[in-house]
C-alpha cells in the first residue's frame, strides 16, 4: 500500500527549498495555482493566519519552517539570536490558536535548540529538524492510511459509501492526507463506492479543496451541502464518517472543523461509524478534556462577504471555526502509533507511551 500511495502522490502544499519556504495559496484553489515565496517568519506566522496554508499539521511544519527563516535573519544580524529569536516564536504561536500541530512544532524545534552543541551550526541543525518534522508528518500519514483502510476493511470488505467533512489529504499535511489518506488507500484497495463530501462552509475546503483533491484521482465523489449530510446518512448506507482533527485531549475529545460535532451526532443516531484520523502530534495530553480547546474565532465577513459582496449591513455573525466532538460519540481514533477504538484517557495514555514509528 505504501508504495502505492506514493505512486499516487499528485498534490502538495509545501516546499522548502533554496532556503526560502514555498506555500501553495489555497485561498486561490482549485481555479487559480498560485505558489508562494516567504522569507521571514512574520510572513510565514501571516500565511497561516490568513489561511494561505491551512491544515492542523500543514500549519505546525510551515511554523517549523518559519522558525528556520526567522533564525537565518537574527544569525545574520549578530546580536544574542537566541533573544531575539523569541520573537518569532511568539509571532508564529499567535497565529492560530486551535491546531495544536502548531505548538508541538515549535516546541520540537526549541528543544533541539537547547540541545545544540557549540560546534554545530545552529540553521543547518533547525533546518535539518524542520525538515525531520515534515517528512515524519509525510511517513504517519503514510502508516494511518494503512491502520484506517484495515479498520474499513475490517467491518466491510465490499465498496462502501465514506463521508468527510473540510480537507485533510496533502493541502493540509505534510502528503497524501490524515483522513483523506485512508480515504486514498480505501479507494486503491477497492472499497469506494462514493466519497460523500461536505462543502464545509464558510471557508469551503469541501468543494474547493477536498473534490479537487480526490476527483484528480479519479476517487467518485458527490458533494453537498453541510445540511443534507443528515439527510445522507438516513437515506444513504454510508458506513463510515472520516475526520481529521486539529487537536485531541487526554480523554478522547476531538476538536475539528465546525460541523464535525453534528455530524458525530447524526452518525450516532444512524448507526454510522466515526473515525477521526490524526498524527499523535495531534494528540494534546495537558487537556484532560476538550472543554479547554480554544475555539479559533475568525471574522464575520467570511460569513456576510462573498467576492467582495456583503449580504447584510449591521449583521452580527458568530463564525467558530471549531468544534468539539466528546469521545463517547468516536467509535476510532487513528494515529501513526496506532488505533485506538473506542477512545477514552486510558487507552489514549496507553498509545502516546508508544515508540513513534516515524
Ligand atoms: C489534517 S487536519 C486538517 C484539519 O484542519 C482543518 O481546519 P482549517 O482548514 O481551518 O485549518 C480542519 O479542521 C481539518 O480537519
Amino acid at each position: 500500500m505504501r508504495e502505492r500511495l506514493l505512486a499516487a502522490e499528485r498534490v502538495k502544499a509545501i516546499e522548502w527549498k533554496h532556503g526560502r519556504l514555498h506555500l501553495l495559496d489555497q485561498r486561490k484553489l482549485p481555479t487559480e495555482t498560485c505558489w508562494r515565496a516567504y522569507d521571514s517568519a512574520a510572513a510565514v506566522a501571516g500565511a497561516i493566519r490568513d489561511m494561505v496554508v491551512r491544515g492542523a499539521p500543514a500549519i505546525g511544519i510551515s511554523a517549523a519552517y518559519g522558525l528556520v527563516l526567522g533564525l537565518a535573519a537574527r544569525l545574520g544580524a549578530g546580536d544574542d539570536w537566541r533573544a531575539a529569536l523569541e520573537e518569532d516564536f511568539d509571532i508564529l504561536a499567535a497565529s492560530r490558536p486551535t491546531a495544536v500541530n502548531l505548538f508541538w512544532a515549535l516546541n520540537r524545534m526549541r528543544e533541539r535548540l537547547d540541545r545544540l552543541r557549540a560546534d554545530e551550526d545552529p540553521l543547518a541543525v533547525m533546518e535539518q529538524e524542520a525538515v525531520a518534522i515534515h517528512d515524519s508528518d509525510r511517513e504517519a500519514n503514510l502508516t494511518m492510511a494503512q491502520f484506517g483502510v484495515e479498520l474499513i476493511r475490517k467491518h466491510n470488505s465490499q465498496r462502501q459509501r465514506l463521508m468527510t467533512h473540510c480537507n485533510t489529504g496533502a493541502l493540509a499535511t505534510g502528503g497524501f492526507g490524515t483522513a483523506l489518506g485512508v480515504i486514498r488507500a480505501a479507494q486503491l484497495r477497492d472499497l469506494v463506492e462514493c466519497v460523500h463530501v461536505d462543502e464545509t462552509r464558510p471557508w469551503l475546503q469541501g468543494s474547493r479543496l477536498t473534490a479537487w483533491e480526490l476527483a484528480g484521482e479519479g476517487v467518485p465523489v458527490s458533494l453537498n451541502v453541510d445540511s443534507a449530510s443528515a439527510h445522507l446518512m438516513k437515506t444513504q448506507a454510508i458506513s463510515w464518517v472520516i475526520v481529521g482533527a486539529d487537536r485531541i485531549t487526554a480523554n478522547g475529545d476531538v476538536a475539528n472543523k465546525i460541523g464535525t460535532y453534528q455530524l458525530a451526532v447524526t452518525a450516532m443516531h444512524h448507526g454510522v461509524r466515526f473515525m477521526v484520523v490524526a498524527p499523535s502530534s495531534t494528540i494534546d495530553m495537558s487537556l484532560e478534556n476538550g472543554d479547554d480547546i480554544p475555539i479559533e474565532e475568525r471574522a464575520g465577513s467570511e460569513l456576510l462577504e462573498v467576492n467582495g459582496q456583503r449580504f447584510a449591513a449591521d449583521v452580527e455573525a458568530f463564525n467558530p471555526v471549531f468544534d468539539v466532538t466528546p469521545a463517547d460519540l468516536i467509535d476510532a481514533i487513528v494515529t501513526e502509533k496506532g488505533v485506538v477504538e473506542r477512545p477514552n484517557t486510558e487507552k489514549l495514555a496507553e498509545l502516546m507511551n508508544r515508540k513513534r514509528l516515524h
